[in-house]
């Protein structure tokens, strides 16, 4: 059983994976932190960009030797290929790591995966810790390889006409911007959520998106590489994916109109549609941003990090 350590480590993994959200993909946000053989944290890392250092090889540089005898506690199950980095467990092994704990097993590993490895190499292993806590930040990413599609968020503002897209009218709104990999507003604008994070070629976006339907333009993303679509706009850019059950997270922002006032019903009723169910609610100033998640798929993807 991970003891009281290796949780606080575990979350602290967690926390550190989200530095990585909006810049990692098609790779998943993943955080490492690493114990020495007493138990303290000696060094901690995340995954930043594809083609860069995965979150063990970054926490194991800043652990050092101290790190023989230690213990790894990693979000996502440790790949078990050298890629466009060396396999994970191996440097693991390497760093004379004695046990490794795991919130998610990778569903993407390659044949036997990482565990297995270590497993014959003498090291313990534990996984399933804290896992519902880590898909917290690896959600959007988990959703997205179970359906073969970016994740969705749907972004919106109520207004005085119904709803619009919120990114140009409320400032806090744009930090939606950092978790995502691409956005698609009213117009029909598509571009990287934050231009240049995801490093040279490492998505790719169709130059007109126009060409497109709405499943066409999910299939082409993900292929690309995008693991999370921003929508930003009203009901008429939202409805087609609506109706075709593909949003995932709406974040809804609504105006304060003062203690007494009418509501807005718009053809998806008064706030969010059916089948979503709230997962935060904060104040920003002049408004409450209210987040919900589509029921069935609480499995999959909590929620979103900033909800
Ligand atoms: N355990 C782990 N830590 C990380 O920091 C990671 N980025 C991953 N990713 C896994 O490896 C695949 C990407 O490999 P390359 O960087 O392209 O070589 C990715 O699909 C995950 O399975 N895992």
């Amino acid at each position: 059983m991970a003891s009281s350590l290796e949780l606080q480590a575990m979350r602290r993994a967690i926390a550190l994976s989200a530095h990585g959200l909006g810049s990692t993909s098609p790779n998943p946000p993943v955080g490492c932190v690493i114990l020495d053989a007493t138990g303290q944290p000696i060094g901690e890392g995340y995954h930043a960009r594809k083609g860069e250092a995965h979150a063990e090889g970054n926490a194991l540089l800043a652990a050092g030797p101290a790190s023989r005898g230690g213990t790894a506690v990693v979000t996502l199950e440790p790949c078990n290929h050298a890629g466009h980095t060396p396999a994970c467990r191996q440097l693991l092994i390497d760093a004379g790591i004695a046990r490794v704990v795991i919130a998610l097993i990778d569903p993407t590993s390659r044949g036997d995966g990482g565990v297995n490895e270590l497993l014959k190499a003498g090291v313990s292993v534990e996984t399933d810790v804290l896992s519902e806590e880590a898909l917290l930040v690896l959600g959007p990413w988990h959703t997205s390889l179970a359906l073969s599609r970016p994740a969705l968020t749907w972004l919106y503002v109520e207004t005085s006409e119904g709803q619009a897209g919120a990114l140009q009218r409320i400032p806090s709104a744009r930090d939606l911007l950092l978790i995502a990999d691409a956005v698609l507003d009213a117009d029909g604008r598509l571009d990287e959520a934050t231009p240049r994070s995801h490093g040279s070629g490492m998505i790719r976006l169709p130059a007109d998106p126009h060409q497109l339907d709405h499943r066409e333009l999910l299939e082409t993303l993900h292929a690309g590489g995008v693991r999370h679509l921003l929508l930003d706009g009203g009901t008429e850019l939202a409805a087609p994916f609506l109706t075709d059950d593909l949003v995932d997270h709406v974040v809804a922002c609504l105006p304060d109109r003062g203690p007494s006032s009418q509501p807005r019903l718009t053809s998806q009723g008064v706030m969010m549609p059916d089948g979503f169910q709230l997962t935060g609610i904060s104040r920003i100033p002049r408004y409450v941003k209210v987040s919900a998640i589509r029921r069935d798929r609480t499995g999959q993807d909590r929620s979103s990090p900033l909800s």
